[in-house]
């Protein structure tokens, strides 16, 4: 496994993010990593995504930032000049996957079938997203579909909060979460930076409640 995807089994919890403006990245990527959590996957659904990541990286360089709902290359290009350094999607597209590879770029495609986890199989890939995680089944669907696969690990996101990451984080087949609870799109547009870091803070406790 790759050092970043390492690094998202040491950190455990990735935050994910929608940002609208930039303005707002150096200050959230402040409070996360003050609340202890020195990672962020900024979702591409908005137009200022790659100028965020720019503005996380420059606020704090030593954070793994990265990008998600990653749907062309186009946009791998604009997040890894942007500084990203890893690439998520919601769904698994063998074009994106194949170019993040070909160009030694960390690449965690979104999975939700035994079909999915498959092909990233196929094409060298030790770690998955499970997307929407506790709509399709939860920890109960992944364990299911994990079985046959014993080579790979989970990155499950998708209505995971502080009520449910504990089963999750208990499993070995679950390399991280990644969840929006602690970043919510109203918390960042009142600027609660002060909130995000204490849910994040809390977050972060319990993540290492479970770890022992
Ligand atoms: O689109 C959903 C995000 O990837 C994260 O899911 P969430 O908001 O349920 O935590
Ligand atoms: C959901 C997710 O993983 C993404 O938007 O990239």
């Amino acid at each position: 496994m790759n050092k970043t995807l390492q690094r998202f089994n040491e950190i455990g919890i990735i935050p994910v993010v929608v940002l609208d403006h930039k303005e707002d990245a150096a200050p959230l990527a402040n409070a996360l990593c003050e609340g202890g959590l020195p990672a962020a996957e900024v979702t591409f659904r908005t137009r200022e995504a790659a100028a965020c990541i720019e503005a996380m990286k420059a606020a704090r360089p030593d954070m793994l930032v990265g990008a998600g709902t990653v749907l062309t290359t186009k946009q791998v290009d604009e997040a890894i000049n942007a500084g990203a350094q890893f690439i998520v999607s919601p769904g698994f597209d063998e074009e994106v996957v194949k170019y993040c590879i070909e160009k030694d770029i960390p690449v965690t495609p979104g999975t939700c079938t035994p079909t999915d986890v498959q092909r990233a199989y196929r094409l060298g890939l030790d770690v998955v997203k499970f997307f929407p995680a506790e709509p399709a089944g939860g920890l109960a669907m992944i364990k299911a579909i994990a079985a046959p696969y014993n080579m790979m690990k989970f990155m499950p996101t998708g209505g995971i909060s502080e009520k449910n990451m504990d089963a999750y984080l208990k499993e070995d087949i679950i390399l991280c979460i990644g969840g929006s609870w602690m970043v919510k799109k109203d918390l960042i547009e009142a600027k609660a930076f002060d909130q995000i870091e204490e849910m994040t803070r809390q977050a972060v406790k319990k993540l290492n409640e479970v770890r022992g």
